[in-house]
């Protein structure tokens, strides 16, 4: 799949801008704060309705305007169709072949994006939610349902939450509704585990060959999902509920002493080895990176697998961040068949011929030349 054509109105610091992209590399060229990374956010935009590095929409509206409008065509599957977004004081709305989509599950997965940028480099020594956030992301564009049951997880959570912190302060408070909101966490909670058991099993196939290649066959990668129940990988819906449920019980005094859900999808990890040793605690800078690339490639292969076309790749200001092996192992992974963008100060340095036949598109101010 790729982007044909984005368009793009009160958006960061572009005002306005039309622009026609090639449907291989297109490299973003510029100095610092003249607007690469707001061109690719407003590409994830596009994909998954949310910016990849602010929560808060109002940020995104250009100074002193009251809206922003990201308007995409793609192609996949040999159909070409629209996709816009819009942003205003009234919150967002979404469209999908010039439809507004009221759940997001309708909408996101419509176009796949994959973006690998610096702070992905930390996706294995860093906080757990950033492993959370990743599964999330990525399971949520190739499953609409998993987005449905986040969604509603997240909400019931915060009620959840909300809840144990009232009988916390006062136990008189009836412990009826906490019953129903745990059976509503755990109706949820459990597909959640179930898909990302799923999900782990295929990420992990396609990582260790990649992993085994990058490290020129001397490192073998491993990932493990470290849930908070005692429960097995291959657990289905009914089995991993009753676990819930079980542990539920168990924890309730627990859980009201400390006024917060204390299990459940939002607690979970991912816990990577390279060769049978952590490499969060034990792992080089190297490996770590080197892990951290393989799930990004590990990803564009099983969307490819379960999407039938290729993702489009973001690659923000991160090939200069990788050594000249890894470099050219990724270049080499999306020669020809993966429309990517690339977003740099400069490309010196860089031989490689996927750069070489590149689309230049350079960025100054919040305008585009090419
Ligand atoms: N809401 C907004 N309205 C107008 N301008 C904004 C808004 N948000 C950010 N900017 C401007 O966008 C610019 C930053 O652009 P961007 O983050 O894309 O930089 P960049 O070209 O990727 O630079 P670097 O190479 O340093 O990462 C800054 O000049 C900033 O002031």
């Amino acid at each position: 799949m790729h982007i044909e054509k984005l368009k793009i109105k009160n958006f960061r610091n572009y005002s306005q801008l039309d622009i026609t992209f090639d449907d291989k590399v297109n490299v973003i060229i510029g100095e610092n704060a003249q607007g690469k990374t707001n061109l690719m956010e407003a590409i994830y935009l596009l994909a998954f309705t949310k910016s990849h590095r602010t929560p808060r929409g109002k940020e995104l509206i250009q100074w002193e305007q009251d809206y922003a409008k990201i308007e995409g065509r793609i192609t996949k599957r040999s159909q070409s169709f629209p996709l816009e977004i819009v942003l205003s004081g009234k919150g967002k709305k979404a469209k999908l072949n010039r439809l507004e989509q009221r759940r997001l599950s309708d909408y996101i997965g419509a176009l796949n994006v994959v973006m690998f940028a610096p702070e992905d480099l930390t996706l294995v020594k860093g906080p757990p939610q950033i492993r959370r956030r990743f599964i999330d992301m990525e399971l949520g564009q190739i499953q609409p349902s998993y987005i449905y049951h986040l969604g509603q997880y997240q909400k019931i959570l915060r009620q959840r939450n909300h809840l144990l912190k009232q009988i916390q302060r006062n136990h008189q408070v009836d412990r009826t509704m906490l019953d129903v909101l745990t059976e509503q966490l755990t109706e949820h909670a459990s597909p959640l585990l179930e898909r990302r058991f799923v999900f782990l099993d295929l990420l992990r196939k396609w990582a260790r060959p990649i992993h085994y290649g990058i490290s020129r066959e001397l490192e073998k990668l491993d990932i493990e999902y470290a849930p908070t129940i005692d429960v097995s990988e291959t657990a289905e819906k009914g089995t991993i509920e009753s676990i819930y449920r079980k542990k539920f019980q168990e924890i309730q005094e627990k859980e009201i002493e400390r006024g917060t859900t204390l299990i459940g999808p939002h607690r979970d990890d991912l816990i990577f080895y390279v060769n049978h040793k952590n490499v969060q605690t034990y792992g080089s800078q190297g490996q770590q990176r080197t892990a951290a690339l393989s799930v990004k490639l590990a990803e564009i292969e099983l969307i490819y697998n379960e999407v039938g076309e290729y993702p489009v790749l973001l690659l923000d200001d991160v090939l200069s961040e990788l050594d000249d092996f890894r470099q050219s192992h990724l270049l080499n992974t999306i020669q020809g068949k993966i429309q990517t963008f690339v977003s740099t100060t400069s490309v010196k340095g860089i031989n490689h011929e996927t750069l070489q036949e590149a689309e230049l598109f350079r960025v100054e101010d919040g305008k585009v030349f090419t």
